[in-house]
């Protein structure tokens, strides 16, 4: 589902006559099958977020090749990437960067907005997803408006709303008590068995990694562990 063959990324900072190469990952080959669950584990500054941008396109890595259902997505132009990226993928994040002057409805329905769905199959989706996460009474409250745990299933509800096979999480419990936690790792495991979406999930949460099929430990930019939980 997910391949990289020996990817390289290096940042290059400041400008020409100063310029400065940071290498942040070395000679990374990863293979992820379709239905894991996969937990991205190591310190601050490791290379875990880099990776995930690598693997979404938001970066090219220096050298190597990344495969994503077997396209070569490393040959990708920008525009190709963002059309590729909303049929690919979801994305959770730990701060859920939901669009606070937007309903939870108008979150939720967003990707249809850009995919060029039209209304009225908006609306249906729309909320059927927000009864899927339980959210149907809060189609019209804002962000602020809703609990941790709420903004966070509105995020899931957005990730999931055009069917990606991969959801990519960076520190998706981050901002959760541990009551909203369990509830959020019971829905993600309910998605994985019952559609098969395959997880990436980046974590500094140990409940988190042992709960992932498959844990990949980053240290200063190279893969150290690779543990079958
Ligand atoms: N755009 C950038 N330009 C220059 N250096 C960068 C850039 N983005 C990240 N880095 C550097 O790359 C290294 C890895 O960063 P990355 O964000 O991938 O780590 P991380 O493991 O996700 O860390 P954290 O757990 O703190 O989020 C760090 O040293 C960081 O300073």
């Amino acid at each position: 589902m997910i391949e990289l063959k020996q990817v390289s990324h290096q940042f290059k900072i400041g400008k020409k006559t100063t310029e400065r190469i940071v290498p942040v990952l070395h000679d990374i080959s990863l293979h992820i099958e379709k239905g894991e669950i996969v937990a991205i584990v190591g310190r601050s500054g490791s290379g875990k977020s880099t990776l995930l941008n690598l693997i979404s396109g938001y970066l090219r890595p220096s050298e190597g090749e990344i495969y994503v259902q077997k396209r070569a997505v490393t040959r990708l132009s920008e525009g190709e990437w963002a059309d590729f990226r909303l049929q690919h993928f979801g994305f959770i994040f730990q701060s859920f960067q939901l669009i606070p002057s937007m309903t939870a409805f108008a979150n939720v329905e967003l990707p249809l907005v850009l995919k060029g769905v039209k209304e009225s199959e908006r609306r249906k989706q729309t909320l059927l997803m927000l009864e899927r996460v339980g959210l149907q009474d809060y189609a019209e409250h804002y962000p602020s408006e809703l609990s941790g745990g709420q903004q966070q299933r509105v995020s899931i509800a957005r990730a999931l709303i055009v069917n990606p096979p991969i959801l990519l999480a960076d520190e998706p419990t981050g901002s959760l008590d541990s009551e909203n936690e369990h509830e959020l790792l019971r829905f993600i495991e309910q998605l994985n068995k019952e559609q098969g979406i395959t997880f990436l999930i980046i974590t500094h949460d140990d409940k988190v990694a042992s709960f992932a099929n498959r844990t990949i430990l980053l240290q200063d930019g190279k893969i150290v562990d690779r543990r079958l939980l």
